[in-house]
């Protein structure tokens, strides 16, 4: 593991990290906020799932999490959003596709399937990395998101009900195999067969039966994306009909930004801290 850098925060540290990674056939870099309790003993880890555009960098520069993890003795995790470097595909000018627009999948389809693996990476070899190099108990697990990484959050954890605690999630997309900014990424990624793409689609797994015991949603009413992109009345839809409880609160006038995000995140940490015990 390189150490990038580290900084402290709170009583804690602040760290950015890189390895080599199997899974995605390049350097990953991630950032890693370890509390002061660390020094008594390993540690709930919370896992934040970024979005589209983005790098490990932007919830840790905009999300302000460090003061309240601090309190509650929460490890968080942020993972980049898709495989970078010079020998990984991707297309300088479309934000909604290639570097920094993984959609935490496994490509099947070439030239991306040897890189684009953020679904494996996430849930196989960064855990397993984390949990050799960092005081943390992977048996107190949770995770969360934003927008694409919302997407994430909530159907790795419906994948994995077992090894998450808690599932929340800021103006995630919620059906992204039906939303048109992210429709053209699942068929290159995945192919023309759409049965493939449900298996990264939250409401449609929920639909097939897969099943998580309760998720928190945060979603701003004067969100850009709201209406053709996230849809959350979906989710809303899908998990009643499934039994799943959903706390879905609509936040008047806040937008996508992480002014949206650094307002709620509180909000989030404390739920999650009150489920990893
Ligand atoms: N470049 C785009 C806007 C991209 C954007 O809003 N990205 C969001 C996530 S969107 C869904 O996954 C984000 O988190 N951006 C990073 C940030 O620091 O705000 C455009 O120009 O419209």
């Amino acid at each position: 593991m390189k150490v990038v850098s580290t900084s402290k925060s709170h009583g804690g540290v602040q760290g950015v990290y890189s390895h080599t990674s199997d899974v995605c056939a390049c350097d990953m870099t991630f950032a890693v906020f370890v509390p002061p309790q660390a020094k008594d003993g390993p540690l709930p880890v919370l896992w934040y799932l970024s979005g589209l555009t983005c790098t490990h960098a932007n919830v840790m520069d905009k999300g302000e999490y460090r003061r309240l993890a601090s309190e509650l003795g929460l490890v968080i995790v942020c993972p980049d959003t898709s495989p970078r470097g010079a020998d990984v595909p991707d297309e300088k000018d479309n934000w909604q596709f290639g570097c920094g627009a993984g959609f935490y999948l496994d490509a099947t389809q070439e030239p991306y399937a040897k890189n684009y693996r953020m679904y494996s990476y996430i849930t196989e070899e960064l855990p397993a990395f984390v949990a050799a190099n960092f005081p943390v108990d992977m048996s107190r697990q949770a995770i969360f998101g934003h927008s694409m990484g919302g997407h994430g959050a909530l159907t790795i954890a419906l994948k994995n009900p077992q090894r998450y605690r808690s599932c929340s999630a800021f103006a995630p997309i919620v059906q992204p195999s039906t939303a048109n900014w992210s429709r053209p990424a699942f068929e290159r990624y995945l192919g023309s067969d759409e049965k493939s793409w449900r298996a990264y689609d939250a409401t449609l797994l929920i639909e097939d039966g897969k099943r998580f015991p309760e998720f928190f949603v945060d979603q701003g009413t004067a969100d850009g994306f709201l209406q053709d992109g996230l849809r959350p009345w979906l989710l809303e839809e899908g998990c009643r009909k499934a039994g799943i409880d959903l706390t879905l609160r609509m936040q008047e006038g806040y937008d996508h930004s992480y002014n949206f995000i650094s307002t709620f995140m509180d909000d989030h940490l404390k739920w999650h801290a009150g489920r990893l015990g």
